[in-house]
């Protein structure tokens, strides 16, 4: 983990979001962050899906805010130390991108 997280510019958010946008992720309103839903075949996909990311949120010292019921995984990600949307977030999208591809 580099150096203090940073709310991305306007320019930043141009130039990253529109990848996340594509596959589902969408700002949230009234606040700086970023939200999908994710839906699995069952229970064990989504809670195996949770623990991978969880993982890597603990090794990257960056979390998500998240709600779980039986195959749904509502995820928030911003980040508490700019109070906003920073590349941390980016980051950890990402890398939940691919578990979810790699899980479906
Ligand atoms: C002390 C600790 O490193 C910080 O509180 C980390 C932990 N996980 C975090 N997660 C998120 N989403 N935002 C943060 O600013 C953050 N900060």
């Amino acid at each position: 983990m580099a150096g203090k997280p940073h709310r991305l510019s306007p320019e930043e958010r141009d130039q990253l979001l529109p990848n996340l946008r594509a596959v589902g992720w969408n700002e949230i309103d009234g606040r700086d962050g970023i939200y999908k839903e994710f839906d699995f075949k069952d229970f064990n996909r989504a809670f195996g899906f949770m623990t991978r990311v969880a993982l890597q949120a603990e090794k990257l010292d960056h979390h998500p805010e998240w709600f779980n019921v039986y195959n749904k995984v509502h995820i928030t990600l911003s980040t508490h130390d700019c109070g906003g949307l920073s590349e941390r977030d980016i980051n950890l999208a990402s890398f939940i991108e691919q578990v979810a591809a790699s899980l479906s």
